[in-house]
């Protein structure tokens, strides 16, 4: 058994919360309101993230982040990127043994177009740093919670981080694999947000299934462009962390990003529609931060770039389906023009 402490207590930091429970280790959750702590430790539920679902009295709870991590072997970061360096600052200020870091968040940050665990070495003192693995796959907490079966993959530069990771959340419903492309899993676990956005509003459109798979294959195409040029193991996009998760976002009604897109697809606009998800919608400013990064890197990305003009220059949802399907005339497979017969 270990100490586990699981810094954000949304959807994804309490499933994980209760997969670690069920494998027996003793696991505190920080949350911030004190009201949803007391809600947690008493009432042995999270309404507000996972309605009707029943804690395991195990879990304990706290709005107190020094107490939180109090002798714990391994810390789980589950906030939403846009949190992430605010968190670790106050993390830093009381850590006071080396620790394991897990992160299980999915997003690029804007403005630097860091991966959360670039950003975890960054504001975290390499002493007190033993290892940074990150957990991602198709893996909806809705799901989890109840116990259904999930699969995910943990990375890191550090194989017996990662080995060890595995134990710990490894049981009958939810298998993990490993994988030590942390940048190829990053990036897929973030940039499948950009085309679930996109599947959603393809849906509010009143668009079908060809659609749908069109966004998912071509989606997956300029995810795999950009994480490759990033350095990425192309092979990493065909596992759960590429495929995989683009799969489960674009076509699962738990997913708050193919939500909002179908929102916005319906002609909501994105304020309204972020208002009445009260939950992260991650893809907006990965979004965002994808097509910032592959202006500079030059990597084509279509359905980022249209996503990004409905988003924050005003397209309509229409407009933005009319103008992929009026694109040049190209290859599907990359350099194909190039091959010899
Ligand atoms: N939900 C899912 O199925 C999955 C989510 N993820 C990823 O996990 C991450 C978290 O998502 P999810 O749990 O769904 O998000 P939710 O919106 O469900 O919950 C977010 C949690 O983070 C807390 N939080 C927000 N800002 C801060 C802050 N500045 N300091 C401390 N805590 C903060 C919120 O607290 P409060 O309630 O007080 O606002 C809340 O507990 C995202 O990156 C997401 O992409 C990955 C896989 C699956
Ligand atoms: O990453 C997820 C499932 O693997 C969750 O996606 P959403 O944030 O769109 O709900």
């Amino acid at each position: 058994m270990e100490n586990v402490a699981v810094l954000g207590a949304g959807s994804w930091g309490t499933a994980l919360a209760i997969v670690l429970a069920d494998n027996g280790h003793d696991v505190r959750l920080w949350g911030r309101r004190e009201e949803q702590v007391l809600e947690i430790n008493h009432e042995h539920t999270n309404e507000r993230y996972l309605p009707g679902v029943e804690l395991p009295a195990t879990i304990k709870a706290t709005a107190e982040l020094e107490e939180c991590i109090k002798g714990a072997d391994t810390i789980v970061l589950v906030t939403p990127t846009k949190a992430m360096r605010d968190v670790l600052g106050q993390l830093k200020n009381v850590l006071t043994s080396p620790v394991t870091i897990v992160h299980a968040s999915k997003g690029i940050e804007p403005g630097t177009y860091k991966r959360i665990s670039e950003i975890i070495e960054e504001e975290l003192p390499e002493s007190i740093l033993e290892a940074v693995v990150v957990l991602s796959g198709p893996s909806h907490a809705e799901e989890v919670s109840l116990r259904q079966p999930t699969t995910v993959t943990v990375s890191s530069e550090n194989n017996n981080a990662a080995e060890k990771i595995q134990d710990l959340f490894i049981n009958q419903n939810f298998r993990v694999y490993t994988n030590p492309d942390v940048i190829g899993v990053e990036l897929g676990g973030a940039l499948k947000n950009i085309i679930a956005l996109g599947a959603g509003l393809s849906d509010g459109l009143g668009y079908g299934d060809n659609a749908k798979a069109a966004l998912i294959t071509r989606g997956l195409a300029e995810i795999a462009r950009l994480g490759t040029h990033m350095g990425a193991n192309p092979l990493t996009f065909s596992g759960l962390t590429g495929i995989g998760d683009l799969i489960v976002t674009c076509t699962s009604v738990h997913s708050r990003n193919w939500r909002a897109g179908n929102m916005l697809g319906k002609g909501m606009a994105l304020d309204d529609v972020l208002e009445n998800m009260g939950m992260v919608v991650e893809g907006v400013r990965t979004t965002q931060a994808a097509y910032e990064l592959s202006k500079r890197e030059q990597v084509e990305m279509p359905i980022t770039q249209v996503l990004y003009d409905v988003l924050f220059n005003n397209k309509g949802a229409k407009q933005a389906v009319d103008d992929l399907m009026q694109r040049t005339r190209t290859h599907e497979v990359e350099d194909v023009s190039s091959l010899k017969s």
